[in-house]
């Protein structure tokens, strides 16, 4: 079915995209998404948000965890397999990226998290990186942008901080992907003067 839906993952800029990744940190492609796809994920994290199925995200992890609305102002879904037909074709796609990082870069990725996340005009997100101190297993971050026309003035940058190097500013423009390693990227979301949507996600390696 793969072979014949428009999503079919081009392998030539795959793999320039892991090269970039090994290399840089981050990489980024932009109209990664199909046009239908980004628009129909996109109503969904609308709805999503309008009844109130999206909750304030926490930062930390376990016992530990606490909504802190001044670090981190989205609310999140997780999502779930079979939630929709559009969240099921964004999940296979990530499913044959995650099997094609694995054949260029060798990292063992076997498992992929994922949520709607919403940012309400002014909401941010502080520097962090998105590997958790007690648990090793997230290594690669992908943000998918669902917003129609972002213009730069609009602000809602996601900013990588890469070590020794100037910060780049990437806006939430719709289709866009950008992947980074969770362990080493320092990285935070500027506040925007409109709605914010996009989906985050971290292929995880099996804890050791
Ligand atoms: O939305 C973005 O650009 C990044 C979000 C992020 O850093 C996170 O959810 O951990
Ligand atoms: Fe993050």
């Amino acid at each position: 079915m793969l072979s014949e839906s428009p999503e079919r993952l081009d392998e030539t800029l795959l793999q320039l995209m892991a090269a970039s990744l090994t290399k840089h940190g981050w990489s980024q492609q932009n109209i990664f998404l199909p046009a239908d796809l980004t628009l129909a994920l996109a109503a969904e994290c609308r709805a999503l948000a309008l009844v109130g199925a999206l909750n304030l995200a926490a930062v930390g992890r376990g016992a530990a965890q606490t909504v802190r609305g001044d670090i981190r102002g989205d609310r999140i879904l997780w999502l779930k397999a079979g939630q929709s037909p559009a969240c099921d074709r964004y999940l296979l796609i990530m499913e044959t990226l995650r099997v094609m990082l694995n054949r260029s870069l060798f990292l063992g990725l076997d498992e992929y998290e994922s949520h709607f996340a919403f940012y309400a005009p002014g909401a941010s997100y502080h520097p962090h990186l998105d590997r958790f101190r007690d648990d090793d297993s997230r290594t690669v971050s992908v943000v998918i942008y669902l917003n129609h026309d972002w213009l730069p003035e609009q602000g809602g940058a996601l900013r990588l901080h890469p070590a020794g190097q100037v910060s780049e500013d990437i806006a939430p423009l719709g289709s866009r992907l950008v992947l980074f390693l969770s362990a080493d990227m320092l990285h935070e979301v500027l506040p925007a003067t409109r709605d914010r949507m996009s989906l985050a996600g971290w292929f995880r390696r099996r804890p050791a």
